[in-house]
């Protein structure tokens, strides 16, 4: 199950956190910029490889100590199908380094959409007689308020490609209670989507109790998430909202087990920026953003005991 190399990760990391990259221009620095303005001015193709520069060095920089990366394919997207073929090119440089990789996409649709997302994201594309695979991440993050059938053709690759997926239950937003805290039947909404998340990974179940369907539930909602860890004992959590947001160690703390499993707490902004927090030489972010990963490490580990 997929999960399970994720948490092997984690303990034999002994740290619980996955790194965004969520690479807006602004954050990298301006010498990277420069090298490719100076070859393809200031173009979608010249801004998308000095991310891809940025996004390697910070994979150098902490592939040792942190188990995972989450990029989030917005801030690709962004860039057309040059930031696309970064996201790619990122997604296999992390893996070639050993990182479990989690693509932020929070995509769904109707099953036959559905199928082609999967394809894309987790599993194959058939080319004639050739088995390709577009991006090849390790899990997803996904929406699943079009219900089972645009959850089933993950479940199945999944299975097949030993996948996961992360489903959007209790976001880190502030509106997300607008309608996430609307009570069905005296059930919080996003208690029912957290049962429907134990329901779909009910068959694959890993070696660690975990199946390979996920939760996202936010840092910034720390009651939500002892809640949920208490009613969901076979779903794993991908925790975003700590550093930036406002989320803190203490907070994510109810997210674990009593194995300190169970969550993976997400920070981007906080790492990649951390060389503009430190006011340090813009040449040094891939340390800065090494310290800040660290920083991170032990304030979680402070208050979690993974065994
Ligand atoms: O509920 C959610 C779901 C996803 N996210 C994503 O996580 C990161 C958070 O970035 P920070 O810079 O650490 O705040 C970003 O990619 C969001 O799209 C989330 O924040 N909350």
């Amino acid at each position: 199950m997929s999960f399970d190399r994720l948490i092997t990760k984690i303990r034999e990391m002994k740290n619980p956190t996955v790194v965004g990259l969520d690479p807006k221009l602004a954050y990298v620095p301006s010498y990277i910029q420069k090298t490719y303005m100076d070859v393809d001015g200031e173009s979608l193709k010249a801004a998308s490889r000095a991310i891809f520069r940025f996004n390697q060095e910070i994979i150098d920089a902490i592939c040792d100590i942190v188990p995972a990366i989450k990029p989030q394919a917005a801030y690709y997207e962004m860039y057309g199908h040059h930031g696309i073929k970064t996201l790619e090119r990122t997604i296999r440089y992390a893996k070639l380094k050993g990182m479990f990789v989690i693509t932020d996409g929070k995509r769904n649709d109707i099953g036959a959409t559905m199928e082609a997302y999967t394809a894309a994201h987790l599993g194959t594309t058939m080319v004639g007689e050739n088995e390709c695979t577009p991006f090849g991440a390790d899990a997803l993050t996904v929406n699943g308020y079009l219900g089972s059938d645009g959850i089933n053709p993950l479940l199945r690759t999944c299975k097949e490609h030993d996948k996961g997926i992360f489903v959007l239950v209790k976001t880190s937003n502030p509106s997300s209670g607008e309608l996430q805290d609307r009570l069905i039947d005296g059930v919080p909404v996003y208690a029912i989507m957290g049962d429907m998340c134990e329901a779909w990974g009910r068959e694959q179940i890993g070696q660690y109790g975990y199946s390979s369907v996920g939760a996202v539930v936010g840092a910034t909602y720390p009651e939500q998430l002892r809640e949920l860890r208490a009613r969901l004992p076979h779903t794993m959590f991908l925790v975003p909202g700590y550093g930036a947001q406002g989320g803190g160690a203490a907070g994510v703390a109810g997210a674990f087990d009593a194995n300190g499993l169970g969550a993976i707490v997400n920070s981007s902004r906080a790492i990649m920026c951390a060389y503009q927090k430190e006011g340090c030489d813009e040449h040094e972010f891939a340390q800065a953003a090494r310290r800040e990963a660290i920083r991170m490490r032990e304030d979680l580990t402070s208050y979690i005991d993974i065994k």
